[in-house]
């Protein structure tokens, strides 16, 4: 099978061309090319499809197999790949995912993609829509005890569930021992990305995320939304100006248009290698 290996701001997947290539049991071999020592290595596998309905399909697993309904860092590559590799010339499509289809402007730089800027549509804030179990219709600033502790937690979907919790020390956080209790914490029915974050002035916040079926990640394009529109929400940020997200891997820059309600995410994207792999 022909692979590109591709990264946004350090959180990386394998990418298969399905217009060439046909990938049979995706979730198996997602598991299989994710190991960094038995395979290729990566956040999980990324197939690029045609489609009836928009100019490309993603569709996207993580490193654990399950299905991902969207990918932030994901579609910014998949963006660069349809254009670097010639498979468009536009530099505005539109790519189909499992929540919905997404618009992207592509910023070209000596004929390569340089950066990606995506419409990542409206968050959904609804607590049964995200899902989470919760006696309110949103989750604002909402406690949940993980762990033995007490934490504060905003409920954010960008097509997927998210849960922004606030801590003060995240660089020393042990992420391992408490991503994995809010990942299978008995309020979120899908499970869930939960994103441990810093608000560090009124348009910065640093954050880690420990992401669903894939453990930490270096990045995560749909947390790093959902921690602008949490800060947002909470008052921690700016309104109607981009928020910069840092995250280990690099910074994204948000920003939650709420006149179209709409959140627009603005990041690289890089190719690292090609290659085949016999599976
Ligand atoms: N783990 C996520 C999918 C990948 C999201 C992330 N890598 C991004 O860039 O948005 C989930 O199961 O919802």
């Amino acid at each position: 099978m022909k692979f590109t290996k591709m990264q946004g701001i350090g959180n990386d997947y394998v990418y298969v061309n399905c217009l060439e290539e046909t990938v049979e049991n995706p979730g198996e071999v997602a598991r299989k090319v994710s190991d960094r020592h038995f395979g290729i290595g990566s956040d999980g596998l990324i197939l690029i499809k045609p489609s009836l309905e928009a100019d490309f399909e993603m569709d996207m697993y993580n490193s654990d197999g399950s299905q991902g309904a969207m990918c932030g860092n994901g579609i910014r590559c998949v963006a660069k790949y349809v254009y670097d590799y010639g498979l468009t010339d536009k530099d505005e499509i539109s790519i189909a995912t499992k929540s919905g289809i997404k618009y992207v402007k592509l910023q070209v730089e000596n004929g390569k993609v340089k950066t990606v800027r995506v419409d990542m549509g409206a968050p959904i804030l609804n607590a049964g829509l995200i899902p989470i179990v919760s006696e309110n219709p949103q989750v604002i600033n909402e406690a949940i005890t993980a762990g033995g502790r007490e934490y504060r937690m905003t409920g954010v979907s960008m097509g997927n569930p998210h849960a922004v919790v606030y801590i003060d020390d995240v660089k020393g956080l042990d992420i391992e021992k408490i991503g994995p209790l809010f990942e299978t914490h008995p309020c979120f029915p899908d499970r869930v990305n939960t994103e441990f974050s810093r608000v560090l002035d009124d348009h910065t916040v640093e954050m880690r995320v420990w992401e669903r079926g894939a453990g930490e990640t270096l990045a995560c394009g749909t947390g790093a939304c959902a921690v602008a529109v949490a800060s947002i929400l909470n008052g921690y940020v700016v309104k109607d100006q981009p928020v910069t997200i840092k995250l280990l891997g690099g910074d994204l820059e948000i920003f939650w248009d709420q006149q179209k309600n709409t959140v627009f995410m603005t990041g690289p994207a890089e190719v690292v290698f090609d290659g085949e792999i016999k599976l």
